[in-house]
């Protein structure tokens, strides 16, 4: 693999703005799908971009190819015989997809090329597929007719289809065949960058390994870069020689694929590793259970975007609980701060003011370990509401103990500003108000956790096991 990377992109940034409301009241939303994205890829080198739905693996996709305008950001791409390119003098670079014109992109549009989930929905269903396939060579200026015909059925072939199927309408294909006819169409013109936008998410779990298997032999017999996007975290295993993980619009770790899946660096990507089933006896099983829902990209948590759901979520100097107790005690104080949980929604779960003949309604297994003796009948309502959120009856801190006790008061008389109040006071973490830096790992491996900033309370440079 040579040193220079083929694409090399930096801060990349797509904000998509929105309007609501009637003429008069219009209110504009940005929605940061892609905030700061910054990778390399080499040659013959597969990059996995890995994340949950929506946090802007595609956008980064489209914006990389141009199929979508970004933001700011640079894109620099040496395919194309445009390798060896310095600055210009105004810093810009000659290279720089963003700033490519008409017919720049035109050429850039040959060298990179994409494949994406649903296949059937690119090929016109009135055309066979080898003249669908053949029509981008004509466009790009090979009017040799016999010559196309050759090299489509040479590539279907090699796609594992056979030169027969030239003359065969699409909707005679299944899936499978359909995602391997979209890769010789992607290979006609012989790109040096693939871009495979969930490529096999669509198709039987049984044809899946196949279309991987095959994706792996083309980028060898085709000296291909792939960047490869995937929300299923295995499936990048498969063929990505490093991967990228991103959460809500950022890359939050990247690294070599074995030292990511071997020792992640991040809580956001330990817990992708965790909702994979593993066949291996050594694995405890522990399945990390996110918390919270995926906050909006128009309005995402300041400091760690993470901190909202992460079960490593620092404890501020003076606190000291088990840290999956801390992880309520702050989904808690999430909720109430954002209304979720008011006075109202309160007294409907919890039947306020009724005698408690046991444990109360809701209370789940893992408060119920936690406590200790929920107290006499003046308590009941305060600790059924600590039962329903997954609070501890007590907890040894008396700071916080009181704290809780407060806020759950106040909810329960009807005040829930004073409520949002105590909880947003006595209830803080670092991770809110640090954005995490890189840092690295070992060769070519960085995360981005304040965890590995020893400065910080809780920092610990590693992760240990808790
Ligand atoms: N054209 C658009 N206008 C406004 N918002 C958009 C647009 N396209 C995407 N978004 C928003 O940008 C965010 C990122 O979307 P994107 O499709 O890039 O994510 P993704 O990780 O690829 O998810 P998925 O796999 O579900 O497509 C989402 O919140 C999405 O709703």
């Amino acid at each position: 693999m040579s040193d220079a990377p083929l694409l090399s992109v930096r801060d990349l940034t797509k904000h998509y703005t929105t309007t609501r409301g009637g003429l008069f009241s219009r209110e504009t939303n940005r929605i940061r799908a892609v905030d700061g994205v910054s990778f390399d890829i080499h040659p013959g080198e597969a990059l996995g971009l890995v994340g949950e739905s929506g946090c802007g693996k595609s956008t980064t996709a489209s914006s990389v190819l141009r199929l979508t305008e970004p933001t700011a950001g640079d894109v620099i791409f040496n395919g194309g015989g445009r390798g060896g390119a310095g600055r210009n003098d105004d810093g810009t670079h000659p290279n720089d997809v963003t700033r490519f014109d008409r017919n720049e992109l035109k050429a850039f549009r040959r060298d990179a090329q994409l494949i994406f989930q649903d296949p059937a929905s690119s090929f016109d269903p009135r055309l066979s597929v080898g003249a669908s396939i053949a029509e981008l060579p004509l466009v790009h200026g090979m009017t040799d007719a016999e010559r196309r015909r050759a090299i489509v059925e040479d590539l279907l072939e090699r796609v594992g289809l056979s030169a027969d199927e030239y003359d065969r309408y699409p909707h005679e294909f299944s899936g499978g065949e359909k995602q391997r006819l979209a890769l010789a169409r992607a290979l006609v013109l012989n790109p040096d960058l693939l871009v495979a936008d969930e490529p096999v998410s669509a198709l039987d779990v049984s044809v899946q390994a196949d279309i991987l298997r095959l994706i792996d032999d083309l980028r060898a017999e085709f000296g291909l870069s792939v960047l490869f996007i995937s929300h299923d975290i295995s499936v990048v295993r498969e063929v990505c020689d490093r991967t990228a993980v991103m959460y809500l619009g950022e890359i939050v770790e990247v690294g070599p694929t074995e030292a990511v899946f071997e020792t992640p660096q991040h809580p956001y990507t330990e817990a992708l590793l965790s909702a994979v089933p593993t066949l291996d006896p050594r694995s405890s099983g522990d399945h990390i259970r996110l918390t919270g829902s995926v906050p909006s990209p128009a309005d995402p948590p300041s400091g760690c975007r993470f901190h909202t759901r992460c079960h490593r979520v620092i404890q501020p100097d003076g606190i000291d609980l088990d840290q999956s107790v801390w992880r309520r005690v702050l989904d808690f104080r999430e909720r109430v701060v954002a209304g979720e949980i008011d006075s109202a929604s309160v007294r409907e779960r919890v039947r306020v003011g009724e005698a408690s003949p046991g444990p109360p309604a809701g209370r789940s297994e893992r408060a119920a370990a936690d406590d200790t003796e929920v107290g006499g009948p003046d308590t009941d309502d305060a600790a059924r509401v600590r039962a329903a959120y997954d609070l501890p009856a007590t907890f040894r801190d008396p700071d916080v103990d009181r704290a809780v006790a407060d806020a759950v008061a106040a909810l329960l008389s009807g005040d829930d500003a004073r409520a949002a109040e105590t909880l947003a006071e006595a209830f803080t973490t670092p991770c809110a108000d640090h954005a995490p830096e890189f840092t690295t790992h070992s060769d070519g491996h960085r995360a981005a956790c304040l965890r590995h900033r020893p400065d910080l309370p809780g920092g610990m440079g590693v992760f240990d096991a808790e």
